[in-house]
């Protein structure tokens, strides 16, 4: 998959969207209680785990700061969990910021120079940050040291301030929109998956044990399966299933239990939701499978051109059920089977009609 089409927190989220990826609206308390603590509990990702493991045993070893970090990754996949358990993992200290926090270089020299030696300092969204308090990231990662201007003009001189040695944790869902001097100063970059459906039922099997749910496997393989390769989106799921499975049966979860609230939902079997096939049925149904443009496709389904593009897109795109060509948005094979509809004779999904409105 191509992550850098993943829906960037930027771009427009569907606020109450079940399937969105996006922290937003996430209870953080029930976030936090469902986190993994140490690598071993950690699931999927072996590589990374791997690599990461022998960064850390090595920094320990040598009694030293582990080296800079940077994760990338679509939301959702475990980028603030893996940074809490770098600094569990080092018996360090951790703070949590972000790239639009940090607007000027003051705020970033302010956190910087209240660190403690050995810190981590996790910061999210690190493509957002702002030049000058990039650039001041610079020196600080290499140096472990600041320039702190002091006055404006021909006047302002420039303050060199020591820092303790600090691990940085920078996450990101585009590493490509990071500048290459930053991308550099990372001693270990890792770049994080969507995860196999037998990970994620190991998260659901995990967070029901944390959660007092009863789930048997073909639950939670039906809730892995619509959970769009993100554990977050899983955790989610499991509670809504579980909501469903206390009101309306003995509160265990099972495959029909699991299947029956998320049809109340409107999450399908392959983790679409009503948007989702709002676009692809005006794909299929409106334009014979395209090509039609975006702006087109946007007004039948009377969304912004943003949100069909930004939001629901980049997992049809994943899925492939839509692709996305010079032409205009086309209907794969397997989304027309997955509508259950029938494609018309000859080039799948091609109709004159749709040629009419352009790209
Ligand atoms: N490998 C994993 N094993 C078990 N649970 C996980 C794993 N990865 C993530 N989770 C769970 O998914 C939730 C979201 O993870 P996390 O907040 O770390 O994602 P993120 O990548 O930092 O997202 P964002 O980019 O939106 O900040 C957490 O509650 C965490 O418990």
């Amino acid at each position: 998959m191509n992550w850098d089409e993943t829906t960037d927190e930027a771009a427009p989220q569907a606020a109450d969207r079940l399937v969105g990826a996006s922290a937003d609206g996430e209870d953080q308390a029930v976030e936090a209680a469902l986190r993994p603590k140490d690598l071993d509990e950690f699931i999927g990702q072996e590589k990374v785990r791997e690599q990461l493991d022998l960064v850390l045993r090595a920094a320990r070893a040598r009694g030293a700061t582990a080296d800079h970090v940077l994760l990338s990754g679509a939301p959702g996949l475990g980028k603030t969990t893996l940074s809490m358990i770098i600094a569990a993992e080092m018996a360090a200290p951790i703070r949590i910021t972000s790239g639009p926090a940090i607007q000027h270089a003051g705020d970033l020299a302010a956190i910087l120079s209240s660190l403690q030696e050995g810190e981590v300092l996790f910061l999210d969204e690190i493509h957002r940050m702002s030049r000058p308090a990039e650039e001041m990231l610079y020196m600080a990662m290499e140096d472990f040291r600041v320039d702190v201007i002091v006055g404006k003009g021909p006047g302002a001189t420039a303050i060199p301030l020591e820092l303790p040695p600090f691990t940085l944790v920078g996450a990101t869902t585009r590493a490509g929109l990071l500048p290459p001097p930053l991308r550099d100063r990372f001693g270990f970059t890792a770049h994080m998956e969507f995860y196999e459906p037998a990970e994620l039922e190991r998260v659901i099997h995990r967070s029901s044990g944390l959660l007092d749910v009863e789930i048997d496997p073909a639950g939670a393989a039906e809730i892995a399966g619509r959970s769009r390769g993100t554990p977050r989106i899983a955790n989610r799921l499991l509670r809504r299933v579980r909501d469903y499975a206390q009101v309306k049966a003995d509160g265990h979860i099972n495959r029909d239990i699991a299947a029956a609230a998320l049809g109340v939902y409107e999450v399908d079997g392959r983790g679409l939701d009503r948007l989702d096939r709002a676009v692809l049925e005006a794909l299929l149904k409106l334009f014979g499978g395209g090509p039609v443009g975006l702006s087109t496709l946007a007004v039948a389904v009377g969304e912004e051109r943003e949100t069909v593009e930004e939001v629901a897109e980049p997992f049809l795109v994943r899925e492939g059920l839509l692709a996305r060509t010079p032409r205009g948005r086309v209907a794969t094979p397997a989304a027309w089977a997955h509508l259950g509809l029938t494609a018309p004779q000859g080039k799948p999904g091609a109709s004159g009609q749709a040629d009419l409105f352009g790209a």
